[in-house]
Parts: C-alpha cells; sequence; structure tokens
C-alpha cells in the first residue's frame, strides 16, 4: 500500500490537524499512515480510520507525497533523520515544528528536498486555526497547491516569504490561543472575585470572548471601533480600559510576551 500522507508525531498538534483533514475530506484515512510510538496516541489515530505503526521502520513501501513532521523541535532532528531515504526526491516534506530552519532539514534530508514550514494552532482541531507557511525554493507549485489546500481544511491559511518572520508568526498565532485562554481564566477569576459564582463567570467570560472575536472577524470592523462602540463617555467601560490602556498596559505586556515567545523560538531553532 502507497500512502499520500505520512503524519511523524500525532500528540497535540498532529491530532488536531490530522483530525481536521479527514473531517474536511481534504485527506481519506486509506490514504494516511500515521508514525506515533505511544501506544494511546496511536490508538488514539487508529479511531479515525487511519493506519498506523510506532516509527518510520514500519513506513509502507513506496514514495508518499508528502510527510508531515509534527514532533517537539528538541528530537526533529533525530527523527527525520529516519525518513532521509526520502530526501532529494519525489516527497515533500512539511515541519510544524516552532524555530526549526529549513537548513536543518537540508542538512538531514539533502538540500534538494522540498521542504515546508508550517506555523498551525490548536484550533485547527475544529477547522478554526491559523496556519501560516514558508516553503524552500524546491517546493513545486503544484505541492505548494496540495499543502494549501490541506491546510485550509483546519482555518485560514496565509504565507510569508522571509523564513525569519517564522519566528514572530510563532509567538503571535502559534502561541496564541493560550494567551487567549488564559485571558479567559484571568477574566473568570475577576468575575469570581466580583461576586459571580464559579459557574456563571465561566459562562460569561468565555461567552464574551467567543462572541467579541466572531463579531470583530464576521463584521469585519476595525476592533478600535467595535471597541468605541461598547464604550460609553465616562461610563462602566471607560472606567475599566482606563486600567487597561493606561500608560499601554496591556499593550506593552503583550509586547513583552511575544517577543519572549519569539526569542524563545529562536533559541529552539538553534
Ligand atoms: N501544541 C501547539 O499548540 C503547537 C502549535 C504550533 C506548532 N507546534 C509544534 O508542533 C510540534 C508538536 O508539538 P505538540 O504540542 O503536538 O507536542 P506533543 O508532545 O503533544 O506531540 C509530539 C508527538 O511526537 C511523538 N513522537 C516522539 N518521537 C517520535 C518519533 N520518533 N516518531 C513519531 N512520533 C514521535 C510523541 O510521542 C508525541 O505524541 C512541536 O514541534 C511544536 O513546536 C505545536
Ligand atoms: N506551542 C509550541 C510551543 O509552545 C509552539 C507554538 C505553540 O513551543
Amino acid at each position: 500500500m502507497t500512502v499520500k500522507v505520512v503524519l511523524v508525531g500525532c500528540g497535540n498538534m498532529g491530532h488536531a490537524m490530522l483530525a481536521g483533514w479527514l473531517k474536511s475530506g481534504q485527506l481519506i484515512p486509506s490514504e494516511t499512515f500515521v508514525a506515533e510510538p505511544n501506544t494511546e496516541l496511536r490508538a488514539r489515530a487508529e479511531k479515525l480510520g487511519v493506519t498506523t505503526g510506532a516509527s518510520a521502520a514500519d513506513l509502507p513501501a513506496g514514495t508518499p507525497e508528502l510527510v508531515v513532521l509534527a514532533v517537539k523541535p528538541q528530537v526533529i532532528r533525530d527523527v527525520t533523520a529516519g525518513y532521509k531515504h526520502l530526501g532529494n526526491g519525489q516527497t515533500s516534506f512539511v515541519s510544524v515544528a516552532a524555530g526549526t530552519p529549513i537548513a536543518t532539514f537540508e542538512e538531514v534530508l539533502g538540500d534538494k528536498t522540498p521542504i515546508i514550514r508550517v506555523m498551525p494552532n490548536t484550533p485547527a482541531a475544529i477547522g478554526k486555526g491559523m496556519m501560516v507557511v514558508y516553503a524552500n525554493a524546491h517546493v513545486r507549485p503544484e505541492t505548494k497547491k496540495f499543502v494549501d489546500e490541506l491546510l485550509a481544511a483546519s482555518g485560514a491559511v496565509a504565507t510569508v516569504d522571509d523564513e525569519k518572520l517564522m519566528d514572530a508568526v510563532t509567538a503571535v498565532s502559534g502561541s496564541g490561543p493560550a494567551y487567549i485562554f488564559h485571558f479567559i481564566e484571568a477574566l473568570t477569576a475577576a468575575a469570581e472575585h466580583a461576586g459571580l459564582p464559579t459557574e456563571t463567570a465561566k459562562l460569561l467570560a468565555m461567552q464574551t470572548v467567543y462572541g467579541a472575536a466572531s463579531l470583530a472577524a464576521e463584521s469585519g470592523e476595525e476592533p478600535g471601533l467595535l471597541r468605541q462602540q461598547v464604550t460609553s463617555p465616562n461610563g462602566t467601560t471607560a472606567a475599566a480600559l482606563n486600567v487597561l490602556m493606561g500608560d499601554d498596559r496591556l499593550k506593552t505586556l503583550l509586547t513583552e510576551a511575544v517577543e519572549a515567545a519569539r526569542l524563545r523560538s529562536i533559541e529552539l531553532g538553534k
């Protein structure tokens, strides 16, 4: 059996993307092979109908169109070496690892290998991810189109033409869902502090973030204008925004957080 797509690593991100691809029909289970050493995670992948194995040694014979590497940056060089025999050939490689540059894959797989870096995020699991793509010069237009279509099943797709920007992308949309989840936690805690019961506090915080993000996305209005529409002169919102926006407090905090993530992404790539 020759498979079209091999997914290497079916943890948080690998499984989120795989679920999206299969759900949308962009991939069918019989075209897909998952390599994952963890037995429980392999069983979870098998529930989606795909064939699995523990490592590269279990790969079916033949030449896959795409190998998607979704393992941790700390092990990606060693794991990629297991697929070296597919380098410099017809197989294209996609890496979703934070930091790891194309040059690392070219060293391991050969410098004629088509390699695409993608920075996804976990909302990909429900088709609402943000996927950002950077491809090397060996990626054929039809492969780039196939990968873009595959990724579109998981959410919005954007391309950058300077690989260095992938560190900033990682810091904003790759890690970003965690910032928003923390914002929900913090707003819940603030709601409880204001006297609301825990369940009500959770509901209000989550639905407010969901509703505001949906309104921003669907109305197409600038977030600043939407903010003004909530803010009555000298009203309650103005009182809260004085706390968040005074001295650019929240903006400064987020800028520091994104910079910390960007620098860590650069470090992970070394
Ligand atoms: N989690 C996120 O939100 C997110 C977002 C964007 C990018 N990423 C990137 O995705 C990659 C995976 O992150 P994650 O959060 O899914 O980690 P994870 O630990 O959940 O998944 C990694 C998986 O790789 C498996 N693995 C280890 N060695 C392997 C091997 N030799 N062959 C096949 N599989 C092997 C592990 O068993 C594990 O299930 C990382 O490089 C990370 O930078 C993650
Ligand atoms: N998760 C990975 C990390 O935290 C990369 C982006 C999101 O390193």
